[in-house]
């Protein structure tokens, strides 16, 4: 018999149409991403608040999104065969919502039973009557096989090595290739399915204490590699944030590593001019301009999105230095301003595929042609610093990427382009001397590589390079 309750206004519903408050917003969420290319991160935290969702419903709901988001491609090679026809062809609404279940069944202890129940009254809500049944049907295929089944079942579909990471890690298989290549390019091709499976864990929550400016709170713990870097321990670190009125940010280690490459890769003379060309939203241009007061320097921080120029001017609110926001082409830079600053970051615009990690749906927007439209960007951006460094300064080209076209082949094309003009500083030992610790850096000595498995940074690239003097 269907259980019945009291409704908004008395109304008398049925028990079977409700929806746990966490599942819905899971749902409400993938179909954002889904529909209108919504970032999760962005839109979760709101949709949380506005359902009321007690600490243990939201880290649910939290679990439920980011796991569907990252496990999509696998799941979708699970329903197509329990479905017997391709994800493509199974409405929209729907798929998500086999989705989520099929998160709940194959990677979570939700008993099946719960899982397929709270998964039909979804699609009662969401789709059509008859897609109930289609769900229903679909979930318990898919429950009647254990996930070890299942994982031997899409295995066994995959045609060669990288298909297989590709179908059990859930990244697109080009993505693979990129990242063996990168790996293989560093002699560590051996790590690609450490590194996938570190893509698909929760990142923990990592904070800069911007230095000269403010201390890491007592109770957090100092990061192991950047010397300004440490996480909340048990704490709350969004509470932290608020309370130190911005002088502690939630920065990852590797961009706190690529910023301080910058400033500390040798001393300071005093009144040196600096230039962030691509500084939106201001992470990185927060921490050299605590490093620039604190050296005697001045800062220029620049981006082309005005929106994103007001994040700059908000993140150096923090910091009591005038630094001037320009909103200026950064491709137009270096005509503008030739041989202006004596250190220039390019924290270039990349794919970003270093931090799939925080963007659970990105790997599945990116596509090789990003790659080749911003290698061309990054090209022409990184000639336009080349244009604005004076002789003798000190350039680091950093992406959140490891793809080899964006890192490598950009910087030694730069070199071919600027040849005489422009070398490759020792990276790698500027970065160690940086760190508290050694890092494990593999490869070329002049370009470091961070990754996410042997770091637990971003998979951050950063070059070193030095305008040749006059
Ligand atoms: C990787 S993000 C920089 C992140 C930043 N350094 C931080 O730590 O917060 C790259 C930025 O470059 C900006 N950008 C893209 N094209 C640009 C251009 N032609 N000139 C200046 N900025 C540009 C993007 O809007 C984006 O904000």
């Amino acid at each position: 018999m269907v259980a019945r309750r009291r409704g908004i206004g008395g109304v008398l519903v049925n028990d079977r149409t409700r929806v746990q408050p966490s599942r819905r917003v899971a749902y409400d969420v993938l179909s954002a991403v889904r529909e209108s290319d919504a970032y999760a991160n962005l839109l979760l935290p709101g949709r949380i608040a506005r359902a009321g969702l007690s600490p243990a419903d939201a880290a649910l709901a939290t679990e439920l999104t980011y796991g569907t988001l990252r496990m999509q491609g696998y799941y979708d090679r699970v329903i197509a065969r329990a479905a017997g026809r391709p994800v493509d062809r199974i409405d929209p609404p729907l798929l998500d919502v086999l989705r989520l279940g099929a998160h709940q069944l194959l990677s979570t202890r939700v008993p099946s039973h719960a899982a397929v129940n709270e998964s039909v009254a979804l699609a009662r809500q969401v789709g059509s009557r008859s897609g109930t049944g289609f769900v229903n049907g679909v979930l318990r295929e898919i429950g009647r096989s254990t996930p070890e089944q299942w994982r031997e079942r899409v295995l066994a579909d995959a045609k060669n090595e990288d298909e297989r990471f590709a179908a059990i890690t859930s990244h697109p298989a080009w993505i693979v290739r990129a990242f063996h290549r990168s790996l293989e390019a560093e002699g560590r091709g051996e790590e690609l399915e450490a590194l996938l499976e570190a893509d698909n864990a929760a990142p923990r929550v990592n904070l800069v204490a911007l230095p000269g400016l403010a201390e890491p709170p007592s109770g957090t713990r100092p990061d192991r590699f950047s010397p300004v870097g440490f996480t909340a321990g048990g704490g709350d670190p969004q509470g932290l944030v608020t309370e130190a009125e911005g002088r502690l940010r939630v920065q990852d280690e590797g961009s706190q590593l690529a910023a301080l490459a910058l400033t500390r890769a040798r001393p300071i003379e005093d009144g040196e001019r600096w230039l962030d060309l691509c500084a939106g939203p201001g992470g990185k241009a927060a921490l050299l301009a605590a490093e620039a007061l604190a050296g005697g320097a001045s800062l220029v921080a620049n981006e082309v999105v005005p929106a994103r120029a007001e994040l700059v001017r908000r993140a150096l609110a923090a910091v009591p230095l005038d630094v001037p926001v320009w909103e200026r082409d950064g491709l137009e830079v270096g005509r503008g301003e030739p041989e202006s600053f004596d250190r220039i970051l390019l924290d270039a615009p990349c794919t970003g595929l270093g931090a799939l990690r925080r963007r659970p749906e990105a790997r599945w927007r990116k596509t090789p042609r990003d790659v080749a439209e911003l290698t061309t960007l990054q090209a022409r951006l990184l000639d336009s610093a080349v244009e604005a460094l004076k002789p003798g300064g000190l350039l680091v080209y950093v992406t959140c990427s490891p793809h080899l076209a964006e890192t490598r082949s950009v910087v030694a094309d730069a070199l071919d382009r600027h040849r005489g003009v422009l070398r490759l500083g020792e990276s790698a030992e500027i970065v160690q001397s940086v760190a508290n610790e050694r890092l494990d850096l593999a490869g070329d000595p002049q370009l470091v590589q961070l990754w996410p498995h042997r770091h637990l940074t971003d998979a951050m690239f950063i070059a070193v390079l030095e305008k040749v003097a006059g």
